[in-house]
């Protein structure tokens, strides 16, 4: 994925464009000061679920995605035809009392289950607004996270990290990167949780046969090791497994007649899951399909980790 920057401002309404000269962080405020005095064309601040700030990109074509600054999540890719490729479950709740549980949250900086709390605490913290920019054309929206006393009281050390997301007609494309602002070095694990829309029975991911795999059922703690043999993996019941090394393109058949590539750049590992019968409601309508760092990214001070990920309809 190749992203080439070109700033643009247009003025629309609630936008979050911040130039770098007079950049300000939005963070847990009023939609009505997000209403600022920049703006970059396709990308708008509003009130989502339970009046928490969304950040709501439209490209030129009509597809749209939407992004809530709690937990950094993105919980929405449309299509120009309206149709969400993206999936949040039923039982989410837009409080703030618990991650969004669907469409692409953060795990960061720990993949669990390890020390601290499962999956991290970026996905249960408000974000901010860093930039907004408009890219060959199409709307793109830069988000930052750095720690305060709520991350420090369980991770204790001082990082930046940037989370670009730019909407083209047919592709969402995200670049994450963490940074080491610390005096000491850090490790972390890190996925992107994406939840995509899907009918369970009919769900095909190509691309990971000869992959060694740890599978975390039955026991998420102790995984048990394997190889990948088939070229088609399906989903016929609960599926909690990690798969090292994967390649850098995977294809998600979601069984609505989408073909999805996934393609990315260092996120070196992937993790397939459905929680089957533990989520009676919902399972057979999503899969998750989650391109994750399983192995320890360590980061000396003034370090930095980069990954990409595109998600494009075929
Ligand atoms: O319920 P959550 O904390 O969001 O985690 C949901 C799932 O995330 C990943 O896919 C893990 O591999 C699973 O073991 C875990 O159950």
């Amino acid at each position: 994925m190749s992203i080439s920057c070109m700033k643009i401002a247009l003025p629309t309404q609630y936008s979050p464009c911040v130039r770098p000269a007079n950049r300000q962080r939005y963070r847990g405020v009023a939609v009505a000061s997000l209403r600022g005095d920049f703006a970059t064309l396709g990308v708008s601040v509003t009130e989502g679920e339970g009046n928490l700030p969304k950040v709501v990109l439209t490209s030129p074509s009509g597809s749209e995605a939407d992004v809530y600054l709690y937990g950094g999540c993105i919980t929405s890719w449309r299509l120009a035809n309206g149709k969400d490729l993206l999936f949040v479950r039923p039982d989410a709740v837009f409080n703030k009392k618990k991650p969004i549980s669907g469409g692409i949250p953060h795990c960061f900086p720990q993949f669990g289950p390890g020390p601290i709390q499962q999956h991290g605490f970026a996905r249960n913290v408000d974000w901010s607004v860093f930039d907004s920019e408009s890219v060959e054309g199409n709307p793109g929206v830069t988000l930052e996270l750095k720690d305060d006393s709520y991350s420090r009281s369980m991770w204790d050390f001082s990082f930046h990290a940037l989370y670009k997301i730019i909407l083209s007609e047919r592709s969402l494309s995200t670049e994450l990167i963490i940074k080491n602002t610390d005096k000491k070095p850090f490790s972390f694990t890190t996925a992107l949780h994406t939840y995509f829309h899907a009918s369970i029975s009919g769900v095909k991911v190509r691309g990971l046969k000869g992959c060694k795999t740890l599978n975390k059922d039955p026991d998420p703690t102790n995984p048990l090791e394997g190889v990948e043999e088939s070229d088609v993996v399906s989903f016929p019941g609960f599926v909690d497994c990690v798969y090292l090394d994967a390649p850098g393109e995977l294809n998600l058949d979601n069984g609505l007649g989408d073909n999805i590539l996934i393609s990315n750049t260092n996120w070196s590992d992937a993790v397939l899951w459905n929680p089957h019968l533990q989520m009676e409601a919902c399972y057979k309508d999503f899969v998750c399909v989650e391109n994750a760092k399983i192995r320890k990214v360590q980061l000396e001070p003034d370090q930095s980790w980069t990954a990409t990920q595109e998600l494009r309809i075929a």
